[in-house]
């Protein structure tokens, strides 16, 4: 079957995992008929009954390859996959969900090296902080468990997202720079913008009465 942006039926990815029940709260407060059974199922590729509307369910730093190639319309997805994966797609909304930062953090008695080895899942997200903070470092990058690099001696520093600072707590490592703030975004493929900006404008103006309601 080919997918692609002349068909009329608005395709929306969404993210799997940690950010996928409260982007599915905030789609059914925003009046899209999306039936809590998405989560209990393994399908991929779920059609909402009624609408010309369909969801795919993707890996989270996925969902802006799906929408840039155009297979997916739109797409719900993480500030930090968005400035990492650097793909050509529009930023339309801040949903305001999925809160967390990105940090620069490490064991508290780390003394300055030159050249620091710094361990990231983000690694453009570390390598362009340092640049822009002139600080010449060795990123090295990781899948998860970023946290374990410091405390075997892998790195010198880590670059990670931190929500509740658990994860750092637990491992004796300590916040030393704020990068960014992270919410989960509201994206859409260039080319369906223009051609199906009916559709896109509905959905959007429809997240739009959730998000001040959300504050
Ligand atoms: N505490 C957090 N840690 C990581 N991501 C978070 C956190 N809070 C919100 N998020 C958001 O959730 C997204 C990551 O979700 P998730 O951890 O399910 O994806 P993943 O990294 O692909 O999963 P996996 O760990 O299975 O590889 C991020 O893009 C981010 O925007
Ligand atoms: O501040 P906290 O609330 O502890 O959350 C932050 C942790 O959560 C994420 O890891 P995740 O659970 O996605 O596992 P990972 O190590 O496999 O990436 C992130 O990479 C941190 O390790």
């Amino acid at each position: 079957m080919t997918r692609g942006i002349n068909d009329q039926k608005l395709t929306i990815a969404m993210p799997k995992g940690r950010i996928f029940e409260e982007s599915l709260v905030f789609l059914q407060q925003s009046g899209l008929n999306v039936t809590a059974d998405l989560k209990e199922s393994r399908k991929l590729i779920i059609p909402v009954e009624g609408a010309q509307l369909e969801f795919i369910l993707a890996k989270p730093t996925d969902v802006p390859t799906y929408v840039e190639y155009g297979v997916a319309d739109v797409g719900v997805v993480g500030k930090d996959v968005l400035l990492e994966e650097e793909r050509d797609v529009y930023e339309l909304l801040d949903l305001q969900i999925g809160y967390c930062r990105m940090m620069v953090a490490g064991l508290p008695d780390w003394k300055p090296v030159e050249a620091p080895r710094v361990a990231t899942k983000y690694p453009r997200i570390a390598s362009r902080y340092f640049r822009e903070q002139g600080q010449q470092v060795e990123v090295i990058k990781l899948n998860g468990s970023v946290e374990l690099a410091p405390l075997i001696g892998l790195a010198d520093r880590i670059v990670d997202i931190v929500s509740t600072g658990q994860t750092l707590r637990e491992n004796g490592l300590t916040e030393m720079e704020h990068i960014c703030e992270i919410t989960t975004r509201f994206i859409a493929n260039r080319a369906s913008y223009r051609m199906k900006s009916e559709a896109v404008d509905d959905i959007a103006n429809k997240f739009l009465q959730v998000i001040p309601k959300r504050k």
